[in-house]
């Protein structure tokens, strides 16, 4: 794989937080249409890694770039180009309250378009189903909807503009086994079909073993192992083992795995 297919670089990563260093000389790379996890202990920066690389935060040395550029640093050109490319999905959705889910998604699409209000309403159903919703969520406000349906609220937001990288907080954080199960599909299905790269910050193992192509671990400020799921839960490292081997782990393995061929 050359670097060509690298949609996301990150090279010597150093953030610091006063005395608190997170990232310490991290190295990463996303390629091109693959479902990246990125796990870790609480702590260990997986926000900030992604806060960092969509240009929300300007790291304290080295850099982070997504299609070449560097968001943190680039002008507003660069910026906008590139930020009409990507999508993002934080925990709560981060919708605005007092819209409904339509006009929410209708946001991105007004600042990047000059669209005739029937297109934009066409588009913002098609953005509505593509994220698993009926088209009578259009007309609700975020508090009327049940969290996952506010996650999928979210998720038809960041598609909005047909990204090509779709980054991910913790999609699944506080739904329950159910409406996490049919968000993975969800998320798995759109990968495929629109050929999504996706940066998926995730604690939730069940996650990891149904949607992502590769996993990467942090700890310690750096990227320790990135590869398939399956060498990754191999990896001679005590945190590493300890979340693999415990019974959380297990059952998830057994669950993807029953005949434990793994
Ligand atoms: N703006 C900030 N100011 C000071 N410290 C910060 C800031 N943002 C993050 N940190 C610190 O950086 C560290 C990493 O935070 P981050 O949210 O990236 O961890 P995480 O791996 O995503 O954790 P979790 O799995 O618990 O969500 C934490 O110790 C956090 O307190």
């Amino acid at each position: 794989m050359s670097a060509a297919d690298h949609v996301i670089e990150v090279r010597g990563l150093l953030n610091r937080f006063g005395s608190q260093t997170v990232h310490d000389g991290l190295d990463l790379d996303v390629r091109r249409g693959e479902i990246l996890g990125v796990i870790g202990g609480s702590g260990t920066g997986k926000s900030v890694l992604l806060r960092t690389i969509v240009g929300l935060r300007e790291p304290t040395a080295g850099s982070a770039k997504v299609f070449g550029v560097d968001l943190s640093r680039c002008n507003d050109g660069e910026r906008r180009e590139v930020g009409s490319r990507i999508g993002l999905l934080f925990q709560e959705g981060a919708l605005f309250s007092s819209l409904t889910v339509g006009e929410n998604v209708a946001v991105p699409l007004k600042e990047r378009h000059n669209l005739p209000a029937s297109l934009l309403d066409k588009l913002v159903l098609l953005k509505i189903r593509l994220a698993g919703l009926p088209d009578s969520a259009a007309h609700k406000y975020p508090s009327q909807l049940s969290g996952g349906m506010r996650k999928r609220a979210g998720l038809a937001r960041a598609l909005a503009l047909d990204p090509e990288i779709l980054f991910l907080d913790e999609p699944t954080a506080g739904l329950d086994p159910i409406g996490a199960t049919r968000f993975d599909e969800l998320l798995r299905t759109l990968s495929r079909s629109l050929g999504l790269t996706v940066f998926l910050v995730t604690h939730d193992l069940d996650t990891l073993h149904a949607v992502c192509d590769r996993v990467a671990v942090l700890a310690g400020g750096k990227v320790i192992v990135s590869d398939r799921l399956d060498r990754v839960a191999s990896f001679n490292h005590p945190w590493v083992q300890d979340y693999f081997g415990g019974p959380r782990g297990r059952a998830a393995l057994r669950a993807t795995d029953p005949q434990g061929e793994h």
